[in-house]
């Protein structure tokens, strides 16, 4: 979210950010045990200085076997601090660690089943940044700053009680530092607070940077734009170096004025606190005992460095707020309806119809780029979209995988609104064979069974035959199990094609969409990827977005887009005769390019 758009603090705000506890939910019994064990911690801890003024003043009197048992009752109390702080830790780490992988999953479900709309309006940086920094940031919070929150809650009503139970006199001292501090803390507070959430936008955007240069490193070199990235990078980190600088200025002048004002406070108290002790040496039932002005004096302590780390701890949350309600938006976006199982319950024939379909993409409604498209191709037919670029080919192909809906008109699929079909069960029988194939980083075996997740061997290795891609996957010496993409062998455009027709065929779609690579294969390449897509396309309804034309001689209807309308409908033959007509006239172009 852009700074500008981020929502002030508000109550909505925090509510949406206090949802993250639906995540906590599973793990409630280890987090009660952990805030249980947390209460008796903090209790001991407070009783501390009790026990030590008592150990104070037996000494005074000079009594060994009470100095003895306060001695012992003091190790004991350590024990228990000890071990309950083991006990609060391992429990929050396991809640924490545990929540946060849940909240992890459920983010990247909720990313992954994102409509296409969604994702042409984001950048991928960001969104992974949410996943990685918001998460993490999340982490601290639970593992530290809720506890830290709570244990101050405890402490400074318990630690005033005992002030006033020990002297009012010198409570009233603590009383008036309070409103100065508070004072200070408000003032301070609000600065720190700005500084923070724009502290993490920075780091975000310099996230983004980061992901978008290295996900697109290939045009970053080719550009030579290295130094333009490396200055917008710098650029950002020296922002982000500012803002946290500045927040760090502001944290340490809060903090060293609140150590000041505390601490002169506490001589304050300690000066008349003596003043009080003499008193009680001289008549014991005025005053207090120097156990007593121990007592205080830690107490006053405890409570002093509880509201001091209490600017720092809100900070905390509201940066964890910040990031929280990133996350719920990106949770409370609609998703697709996606099966997690891929039934083919229903075995479509492939008769495909669009019907006065008009289309704008959610982005730039105001665009319609595809006007009263009417078409239909029967089961088994090719279909071919010529036209130039920009005319609305792709976004056909989108269309009819339903990554985005119509604005108006309908697409049928065996004379079935598209929208009736589930989305998942519909999309299992078809298959893209894109323009730009992509490969994901593992071996072939694994991106041809991508059309088929389960596929035996012995479908991959038929799939790869038809695909005509048999004889160069054996030629490399881990044959099916190379390694492809980032940390394994690059594969030449022709390669790339012919393994994503094997994913096709191995899917074994009854609606085919083929967006022609642009770039042309030579000749022999050309020849066998053809010849596989020709293999591919039998039998099967193939929705062809042709980029050269004389790939699409043979198909049943070729229909000429220009600027989101058909202008022409026809076969090769038909088209070509017509004289002034578009496609005539892109075929002339095509043929003097050759
Ligand atoms: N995600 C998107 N958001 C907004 N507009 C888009 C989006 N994708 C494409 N467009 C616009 O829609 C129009 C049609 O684009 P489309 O990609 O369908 O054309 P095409 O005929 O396939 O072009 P090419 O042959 O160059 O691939 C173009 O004006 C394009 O700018």
């Amino acid at each position: 979210m852009a700074r500008k758009d981020r929502p002030k603090f508000s109550k909505e705000s925090t509510r949406k950010a206090l949802r993250v506890f639906q995540f906590i939910k599973p793990f409630r019994v280890p987090f009660g045990i952990g805030m249980v064990v947390l209460l008796f911690s903090t209790v001991a801890m407070l009783a501390f200085p009790r026990i030590l003024g008592n150990l104070m003043d037996a000494v005074k009197s000079s009594s060994d076997a009470e100095v003895k048992y306060f001695i012992q009752l003091l190790i004991g109390l350590f024990f228990v601090i000890g071990f309950s702080a083991f006990l609060r830790i391992y429990l929050f780490g396991i809640v924490a660690h545990k929540s946060l992988a849940l909240l992890k999953t459920k983010t990247y479900q909720h990313l992954i089943s994102s409509p296409m709309s969604f994702f042409s309006q984001k950048r991928v940086g960001e969104l992974s940044s949410r996943i990685s920094a918001d998460v993490s940031l999340l982490q601290e919070t639970f593992t530290i700053t809720i506890a830290e929150i709570i244990r101050q809650i405890i402490t400074i009503p318990v630690g005033l009680f005992f002030l006033v139970y020990i002297s009012g006199r010198l409570t009233v001292f603590i009383i008036a530092l309070i409103p100065v501090i508070a004072l200070i803390g408000v003032f301070f507070g609000k600065f720190i607070k700005k500084l923070s959430v724009i502290a993490q936008d920075d780091i975000t955007e310099s996230n983004k940077v980061v992901d978008e240069t290295l996900h697109g490193i290939a045009s970053v070199k080719a550009y030579a734009n290295e130094f333009f990235e490396i200055l917008r990078y710098n650029k950002s980190i020296d922002q982000s170096v500012a803002t946290s600088i500045k927040r760090a200025k502001w944290r340490g002048m809060f903090i060293g004025l609140i150590m000041f004002v505390a601490g002169s406070g506490l001589m304050a108290i300690i000066w008349y606190g003596l003043h009080m002790v003499a008193i009680n040496e001289l008549d014991p039932t005025k005053g207090i005992t120097i156990g007593e002005l121990l007592q205080f004096a830690l107490y006053a302590a405890f409570i002093g460095v509880s509201f001091g780390g209490t600017a720092d701890l809100f900070s905390q949350l509201q940066k964890a707020i910040g990031a929280t309600e990133s996350l719920m938006d990106i949770l409370e976006e609609k998703t697709e309806d996606i099966a997690l199982t891929k039934s083919n319950s229903i075995k479509i024939e492939g008769n495909l119809s669009f019907n006065n379909v008009n289309f704008s993409y959610p982005s730039r409604r105001d665009i319609e780029v595809i006007r009263d498209i009417s078409f239909s191709v029967e089961h088994g037919k090719q279909i071919a979209f010529v036209g130039p670029s920009g005319a609305g080919k792709s976004t056909i192909a989108a269309l009819i995988f339903g990554f985005y809906k119509p604005n108006e008109g309908d697409i049928t699929i065996d004379g079935i609104d598209f929208n009736e079909y589930h989305l998942s069960e519909i999309r299992s029988q078809m298959a893209l064979v894109p323009q730009e194939v992509m490969l994901f980083g593992g071996t072939i075996k694994e991106n041809i069974e991508y059309g088929k997740p389960g596929a035996t061997d012995e479908e991959i290795f038929a799939a790869a035959k038809q695909a005509n891609a048999l004889e160069f996957i054996e030629s490399f010496p881990e044959k099916f199990e190379t390694i492809v993409g980032d940390r394994g062998i690059q594969l030449s455009g022709g390669q790339k094609q012919r393994v994503a027709i094997a994913r096709a065929i191995l899917r074994d779609p009854s609606i085919l969409v083929l967006d022609e690579a642009t770039s042309a294969l030579d000749s022999e390449s050309e020849r066998l990827v053809q010849e596989a897509l020709e293999r591919l396309m039998k039998g099967r309804t193939s929705i062809v977005i042709a980029h050269r034309l004389s790939t699409i001689k043979n198909a049943d209807k070729i229909l000429v887009l220009e600027n989101g309308k058909i202008k022409e409908t026809g076969t090769h033959d038909e088209l070509i005769k017509k004289e002034n007509g578009i496609y005539k006239n892109l075929s002339n172009i095509q043929l003097m390019a050759v």
